[in-house]
C-alpha cells in the first residue's frame, strides 16, 4: 500500500484521486490545503482520513509515502523539494516547474534522497501514445511533427472583464505555453529528443503571460510545429509525417484514435483500447516505480522533463515572457 497525500483542491486533484483509486496499491491518506475548511471539505469528498494546512508538517509526517502536487506551477519546485528532502516520493503536475533552474534543483534533490520524482504528463503514459511509438517505423523517414492544443479558457472571459486569475498571472508561472503548449512538446521530446534550435512566437496579454503561441523546432532532417492557445480553439488533429505515411492523432493531449494513412492509399487503425481514465496510466507508472524501488520513469524521465523545460524557457526568452520565479532562482 502506498499512502498518498495531495496538494491542491481543484478539480484536477479529484480527477487524479479517482483515477489513482483504480490502482490497487493506492491509498488516499491525507489532503493538504492552505485553509482548514477547504481541507476538511476536500477530505470528506475524497475519503481522506487526515488533513494538513502546513506543508512542513505534511513533509515530516510518518503517515505519508507519496504526494501528488497540483498547485499553481510557481509552487511545484519549492513544494516538491521540501517533500523530497523528507523522503516523500513526488508525482508533480505538468509543467514540472517554472524554469530550468528549478527543474535542475528538483533533480538534484532526488539524487540526495531515496525518492521517486515524476512529472504527471499523462499523454506519454497512455497506451495509445505507446502504440504511436511502436508503429512509428512504418511511416519511413520522418519529416514533420505537428501538434496543437488550443482551448479557449473560461478564465479568459474573467480576464477580459478585468479579473486576472492564476491561469493568466505571471506570478503563478502560467499562460498558454506552460499550461497547454507543454502537452505538444513533451510527446515530441519523448519521440524525437532535443531539437537543434527553436523559433518561437507568442501573443502576449497585458498581464505579461502568453495567450497563445507557436514554436517551430529544427531537428535537422525534420521539423516540428507546435501551436497552443488559451484564447481560441483548434480542432486540428496532430500528425507525424513520414515519407511512407502519416500518423494522424485525434488529440495530442489524450491520444485515443490513431490512424496511419499510407502514401499508397491504405489506412491502418493503430488505436488500442484505453479502458481507464487518462490519469490512471501515469498513476500506475509512478506507483510501479515506488514498488520496484526505481528512482525515475523511463517514460517521463528527468532528462525529458528537463529538455521540455529548456525548450519552454528558450521560447519564453525569445518572446519576452518572464516570471517572478525566474528571478527567485537567478
Ligand atoms: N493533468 C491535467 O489534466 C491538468 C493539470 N493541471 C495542472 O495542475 C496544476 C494546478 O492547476 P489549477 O488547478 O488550474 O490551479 P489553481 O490556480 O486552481 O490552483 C490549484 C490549487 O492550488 C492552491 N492554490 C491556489 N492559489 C494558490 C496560491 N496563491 N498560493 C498557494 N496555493 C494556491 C489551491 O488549493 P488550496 O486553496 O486548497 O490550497 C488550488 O486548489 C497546474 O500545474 C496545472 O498545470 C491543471 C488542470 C488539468
Ligand atoms: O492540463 C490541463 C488540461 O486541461 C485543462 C483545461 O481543460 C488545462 O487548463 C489544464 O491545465
Amino acid at each position: 500500500m502506498i499512502r498518498f497525500a495531495t496538494i491542491g483542491t481543484n478539480w484536477i486533484t479529484e480527477a487524479f484521486i479517482r483515477a489513482a483509486k483504480q490502482v490497487p496499491s493506492f491509498h488516499l491518506q491525507a489532503v493538504y490545503s492552505r485553509q482548514k475548511e477547504t481541507a476538511d471539505a476536500f477530505a470528506e469528498k475524497t475519503g481522506a482520513t487526515q488533513t494538513f494546512t502546513n506543508l512542513h508538517e505534511l513533509a515530516a509526517s510518518d503517515d505519508i509515502d507519496a504526494v501528488y502536487i497540483a498547485s499553481p506551477n510557481a509552487f511545484h519546485a519549492e513544494q516538491a523539494i521540501v517533500l523530497m528532502n523528507h523522503g516523500k516520493h513526488v508525482i508533480c503536475e505538468k509543467p514540472l516547474a517554472s524554469n530550468v533552474k528549478e527543474v535542475k534543483a528538483m533533480i538534484e534533490t532526488v539524487r540526495k534522497n531515496d525518492v521517486v520524482l515524476m512529472e504527471a504528463m499523462k499523454t506519454t503514459c497512455l497506451p495509445n501514445f505507446q502504440a504511436i511509438q511502436h508503429h512509428l517505423p512504418k511511416i519511413g523517414r520522418i519529416r514533420r511533427y505537428v501538434a496543437s492544443y488550443c482551448q479557449y479558457s473560461s478564465r479568459y472571459d474573467a480576464f477580459k472583464q478585468g479579473t486576472i486569475t492564476n491561469a493568466f498571472h505571471p506570478a503563478f508561472s502560467s499562460g498558454a505555453l506552460m499550461d497547454l503548449g507543454v502537452y505538444c512538446l513533451y510527446p515530441l521530446v519523448v519521440l524525437f529528443g532535443e531539437p537543434k534550435s527553436i523559433q518561437a512566437h507568442s501573443v502576449r496579454l497585458s498581464s505579461g503571460v502568453d495567450g497563445e503561441g507557436s514554436i517551430i523546432l529544427d531537428y535537422g532532417e525534420m521539423d516540428a510545429v507546435v501551436m497552443y492557445s488559451k484564447i481560441a480553439n483548434s480542432y486540428t488533429p496532430a500528425e507525424i509525417q513520414g515519407e511512407e505515411g502519416t500518423i494522424v492523432i485525434d488529440t495530442i493531449h489524450t491520444p485515443t484514435r490513431v490512424h496511419i494513412h499510407y502514401r499508397d492509399g491504405r489506412t491502418e487503425d493503430i488505436s488500442v483500447p484505453q479502458p481507464h481514465e487518462p490519469m490512471y496510466y501515469e498513476a500506475l507508472e509512478f506507483m510501479t516505480l515506488i514498488e520496484r524501488g526505481e528512482k525515475e520513469s523511463t517514460i517521463n524521465s528527468h532528462a525529458r522533463s528537463l529538455v521540455t523545460m529548456k525548450i519552454m524557457e528558450e521560447a519564453r526568452k525569445q518572446t519576452g515572457i518572464v516570471f517572478p520565479a525566474d528571478e527567485r532562482f537567478a
